[in-house]
């Protein structure tokens, strides 16, 4: 039997109608429209495209975007500059510089510039270190839609046995605490881990992010696995996924496609993060359903 194809298009699709509709009621209740500024530093065709994606879905969700592009060679004092008067603009709820930087630039103090309330990527150590340890946190956009895609799947994570390949601090630490806190059994591997294959087969939730082009094959799989795959890796045959999707499908009970699985979430779930910066910072509830 063939898995099902989770369809992170229709189902961002679905989230971004959710967050119209209660920044609509944010605005009736409460005269408030949350606003979110993209920093942009160079010109990396693939950052141009999701930063103008980014803008225009935040205003197809009626809230505010506040775009900044600086050239290749800007300074970080420049950059640092900027970031100084986000933080302090009333209108601005959410700020996120694209990554990656240029190399001159250091990201980790240009990302811990960001004042933590309005860390809608959650990268910042203090967010980082709040998820980690279980406390409210922005949770890094990413992960959060994998999360809301696998409990969309499968309900109930409560006891399942997860493997996430990679460990970023941006998707595959941030993960395995999400899943953590789902109260699954997490194993983290990473490219020392002796026998992954072995490893990744005893798993019911796989999360692949490691950037290595479909380097997850099908015979690595517990049948009716459910497969998340973060990987956006561009080769001669086009986009592709770091699992080898033909292959997972004949085994897996569910696979994200790449295109159009995780990807589309990443931006849905940067709008919730913005929604929810703006209740926060005007001592409002959470926004139902979008925290993770
Ligand atoms: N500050 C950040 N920088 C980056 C992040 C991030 O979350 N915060 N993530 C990625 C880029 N990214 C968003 O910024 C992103 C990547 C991919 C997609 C997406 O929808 N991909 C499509 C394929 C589109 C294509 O052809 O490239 C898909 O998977 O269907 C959205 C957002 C790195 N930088």
């Amino acid at each position: 039997m063939t898995a099902t194809r989770i369809d992170g298009k229709a189902h961002a699709a679905r989230l971004r109608a959710r967050i119209a509709e209660q920044v609509a009621e944010l605005k009736q209740a409460h005269d408030l429209v949350p606003g979110l500024a993209v920093v942009l530093v160079g010109e990396d065709p693939a950052s141009q495209v999701y930063v103008a994606s980014k803008g225009k879905q935040t205003v197809e969700a009626g809230m505010k975007s506040f775009e900044h592009r600086l050239p290749a060679d800007a300074t970080q004092a420049e950059l640092l500059a900027l970031i100084g008067r986000l933080n302090a603009d009333a209108e601005v709820h959410g700020i996120l510089v694209q990554l990656p930087l240029p190399g001159h630039i250091n990201e980790s103090e240009v990302i811990n510039a960001i004042a933590v309330k309005k860390d809608v990527d959650g990268f910042t150590v203090a967010n980082s270190g709040r998820l980690a340890t279980g406390q409210r946190a922005m949770v890094p956009c990413t992960p959060l839609g994998c999360l809301m895609l696998l409990r969309d799947q499968m309900g109930d994570l409560s006891g399942k046995e997860a493997v996430v390949i990679g460990r970023s601090n941006i998707v595959g630490k941030p993960m395995a605490s999400l899943l953590l806190g789902d109260n699954a059994t997490v194993t983290v591997a990473h490219s020392r881990t002796k026998d992954l294959p072995e490893v990744v087969r005893r798993a019911d939730i796989v999360v692949a992010a490691v950037g290595r082009p479909e380097m997850v094959k099908g015979d690595w799989l517990k049948p009716g696995a459910v497969v998340i795959d973060v990987g956006i890796n561009r080769t001669e045959a086009g986009l592709v996924g770091d699992v080898d999707y033909a292959s997972a499908v004949e085994i897996a009970a569910a696979v994200t496609p790449v295109p159009g699985g995780v990807g589309p979430m990443t931006i849905a779930c940067l709008l919730a993060n913005t929604l929810t910066a703006c209740c926060r910072a005007n001592d409002l509830p959470d926004p139902a359903g979008l925290t993770g």
